[in-house]
């Protein structure tokens, strides 16, 4: 069997996306029609041929615009269900996907509409598709402490929903420690933590994940390579890194995927995975993730197998069903 139908068979986990990064032109074109709104290009192929991008902010920048469309929780239904019956199609078992409620409550949504949308949808997508899901909350990193706090507050009658708090948006100049009150008060809710550390910032920002907000995962982290001590620290507590190739491809963290860390990761014992970020917007889901680094670092069936077995190790599935899917993924590598 080829390695590319290898990696479209094999169950995997997705632990890095965001829900907003799933939005196809085709949809954003359909939901602006109904809500009459408008988008600045006219066709689609003139919005794709906007995705070229120089780094994480010319990115941010078009991806907030697209969210603008969403208003209605049909529409927020409708997004993570084109989401999810698209992985579905790519055996994606189980995600654990990020939204951001500040791009919407900050343009009068309320989170109450954004997130019974979400929610419906990944209801339906375990009855009707059999995949697993947890919903993480992120904060966005360029607006300040009381905005993350007043989301906070709004999430509370929803916690229930809520799996986990995260970080995301412009990276440099918003360190971990901006967020260190508001990350103290998620974890006495309940929420576990997580936070993009060292994709477009320093090291020093995955020590402050790490030690001011108490992550279970970091989202991204290939800066921490240049941290000798950190990458041992990393390697020793088995902390999860939640990678993402063809982002980092996109938004030039990487000049090439020959050059993608992973494996040097690997040889580091640390616990990496492999996720699509925001799959509408850098040129691929799951299937084109594996699919781009197993051809341009030539891997086995093997090594594709331990990174998927890292996903589901690093998920927080219950761990009895944790085993069921690392045995079932040793036996796909047997009879594969
Ligand atoms: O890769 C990302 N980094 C930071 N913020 C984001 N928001 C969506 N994707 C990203
Ligand atoms: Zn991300």
């Amino acid at each position: 069997m080829s390695i590319e139908k290898f990696i479209e068979g094999i169950p995997k986990a997705e632990l890095h996306l965001h829900i907003e990064g799933t939005f196809e032109p085709e949809l954003m074109f359909e939901i602006a029609k109904r809500n009459n709104k408008k988008i600045k290009y006219t066709t689609v192929d003139e919005l794709k041929n906007a995705y070229s991008f120089n780094n994480l902010q010319e990115f941010l920048d078009i991806y907030y615009a697209g969210a603008n469309v969403l208003i209605e929780e049909q529409d927020f239904y409708d997004l993570t269900w084109a989401y999810l019956t698209k992985v579905h199609e790519q055996n994606v078992e189980h995600v654990e996907i990020f939204f951001d409620p500040q791009t919407h409550t900050d343009r009068g949504i309320s989170f109450d509409t954004v997130i019974n949308g979400i929610y419906k949808a990944l209801q339906d997508g375990e009855k009707k598709l059999g995949i697993t899901n947890v919903l993480i909350m992120s904060f966005l990193r360029h607006l300040d402490e009381s905005s993350a706090f007043e989301t906070l507050q709004q999430a509370l009658p929803f916690k229930e929903w809520i799996g986990g708090v995260g970080l995301d948006s412009s990276e440099v100049g918003n360190p971990p420690s901006k967020f260190e009150r508001v990350f103290a008060k998620a974890r006495e809710e309940d929420f576990t933590p997580v936070a993009h550390a060292g994709e477009e910032g320093p090291a020093e920002y995955i020590w402050e994940a790490l030690d001011l907000l108490h992550v279970a995962r970091i989202d991204h982290g290939n800066r921490c390579l240049d941290d000798e001590v950190l990458v041992e620290k990393l390697a020793a507590l088995q902390m999860p890194l939640t990678l993402c190739p063809l982002s980092n491809l996109e938004l030039k963290v990487i000049t090439d995927l020959k050059n993608h860390p992973i494996l040097k990761m690997m040889d580091k014992n640390l616990l990496v995975t492999v996720n699509s970020d925001d799959p509408a917007y850098f040129g691929g889901y799951m299937n084109e993730n594996y699919w781009g680094i197993a051809q341009a670092l030539d891997l086995s069936k093997k090594q594709i197998t331990e990174l998927v077995k890292n996903s589901f190790k690093a998920s927080w599935l219950p761990d009895t069903e944790k085993e069921k899917k690392l045995l079932e993924l040793d036996q796909y590598f047997q009879n594969h």
